[in-house]
């Protein structure tokens, strides 16, 4: 995978089961966010395939794996302007999910009393609160979590726990992206060390 023609992931073979969660450390610069956006079909690899749910990725499947895979990256998917219910609603709408099961989402999250606040006005915490709850939403088959625990509070560090716990229950798969060992531990199956793109080393639990 290039990026403005320097190489960022090579020689990259990796390959999750379903109900696997992997943990994908590594140091700054590594490749970690890089591999989740191809996983995510953000971008597409300069060499190489990736294939998610059985199928090769070109333009076409892209469009329909995507709606089985979330990704929660650094900056948080939400329209400024729209409250916490209406970018829910709206991403129900795009995605064909129950808009009925929105205001039950937030609630699950610790927003319940927030749902009609623009997410503009909302703090760190509360947007990824709110990302959590999408992926409450959506139910996604791939879930893809780069530095997720990042301003989450006491209280909502579990919801990572659980939308895990809920995609394996599903027979999905989850990357988690972390520096903290210990939480990698603890939540995956299985932790990916990156080092200059390539996969240095791979520990089972
Ligand atoms: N849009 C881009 N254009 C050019 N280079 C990029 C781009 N995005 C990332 N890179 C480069 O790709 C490499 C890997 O970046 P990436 O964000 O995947 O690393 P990371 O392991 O997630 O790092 P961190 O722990 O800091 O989040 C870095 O050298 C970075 O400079």
């Amino acid at each position: 995978m290039d990026l403005h023609q320097a190489p960022v992931l090579r020689d990259l073979d990796l390959c999750l089961e379903s109900g696997e969660v992997i943990g994908l450390m590594g140091a700054n610069g590594s490749g970690k966010s890089t591999l989740l956006s191809v996983l995510a079909t953000l971008i597409r690899p300069t060499a190489g395939t990736v294939e998610l749910f059985g199928r090769q990725i070109d333009a076409t499947s892209a469009r329909t794996a995507r709606l089985r895979v979330a990704l929660v990256g650094h900056s948080a998917a939400l329209y400024d302007r729209l409250t916490l219910e209406e970018n829910l609603r709206l991403v129900a709408r795009l995605t064909g999910r129950p808009r009925r099961r929105v205001p039950e989402v937030l609630a699950d999250v610790g927003l319940a009393r927030a749902a009609g606040r623009p997410a503009i006005a909302c703090s760190q915490g509360m947007r990824r609160r709110a990302e959590l709850a999408r992926v409450m939403l959506t139910e996604p088959d791939l879930l893809l979590l780069d530095e997720v625990h990042t301003g989450l509070d006491y209280d909502a560090a579990p919801l990572v726990g659980r939308v895990l716990a809920e995609v394996r229950s599903r027979w999905g798969a989850g990357v988690l992206v972390s520096h903290e060992a210990g939480r990698v531990s603890d939540l995956c199956d299985r932790t990916v060390g990156l080092r200059s793109g390539r996969v240095e080393t791979v520990v089972a639990r």
